[in-house]
């Protein structure tokens, strides 16, 4: 498995650039031109139940996955997760999120690591965060969603950032203070401050990168975020 620490260091917040935010005609290009930037490549899925759209499939991740030596993160989105994280490990994906919301959580996370995957636990908004605590023994990292599942450009609840650090002391508390916590949805200039010092571990930055004039001073930003640096990319239009 990859050494996650590594990968979501302590002194700088990382960054999962989110493909469905990217030119999604393009997508080779896009991720040959993305990889300096970018921690980790995010990439949604879905079952069509759990959210409407099916958005990445697994065939689609394998033609990408030569492309580049970073880290993809599959975010499945699935009532029955099992038969989507069978399909996206044999694509090459390194790391997979399951929702703890879905019908089959516990063997889905087992399952990920039995492939040699890094086992995320997603929530959603409405999901109480002291939900990991069932599954701490199967999880690698966690992903708390933003914003309502399944779309993007939408606003971040406000909730967000409470809820990074009602994750950070229920981690403390139990020992498990290196479990990396990625927030999900509603990343923006004014929003990753928030929830950087709320201790997220790392971002899924899509228009606030993929909008960005400058690539290489808004990751810089971001990866600077548990310091002091002036935002020096593009604000975003988003719906509420
Ligand atoms: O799934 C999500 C949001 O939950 C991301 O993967 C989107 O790509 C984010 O897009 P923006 O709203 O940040 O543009």
């Amino acid at each position: 498995m990859l050494p996650l620490a590594d990968l979501y260091p302590r002194d700088r917040l990382a960054v999962e650039i989110s493909l469905w935010s990217a030119d999604l005609a393009d997508l080779g290009a896009e991720v040959a031109r993305l990889t300096p930037y970018a921690d980790v490549f995010h990439i949604d899925a879905s079952d069509t139940r759990f959210v409407p759209s099916p958005l990445f499939f697994p065939d689609l991740v394998a033609a990408l996955r030569p492309r580049t030596r970073v880290p993809f993160h599959v975010h499945v989105m699935a009532e029955r997760a099992l038969p989507l994280v069978e399909d996206f490990a044999r694509a090459g994906v390194d790391l997979l999120s399951v929702h703890a919301e879905a019908d089959d959580v516990a063997d889905a996370l087992q399952a990920i690591r039995a492939r040699g995957g890094a086992a995320g636990l997603a929530l959603r908004l409405d999901t109480p965060v002291d939900t990991v605590v069932a599954y701490f023994e199967d999880v690698d990292f966690v992903v708390l969603i933003g914003t309502p599942l399944g779309t993007k450009g939408t606003a971040m609840d406000p909730a967000a950032p409470d809820r990074v650090r009602q994750l950070r002391a229920l981690v403390a508390r139990t020992g498990r203070d290196r479990l990396p916590v990625i927030a999900d949805g509603g990343i923006r200039e004014n929003t990753v401050p928030d929830l950087a010092s709320a201790g997220a571990d790392a971002v899924v930055a899509g228009s606030l990168l993929l909008g960005s004039d400058d690539l290489a001073a808004t990751t810089t930003w971001l990866h600077n975020q548990r310091g002091d640096v002036a935002f020096a990319g593009k604000r975003v239009e988003e719906r509420t």
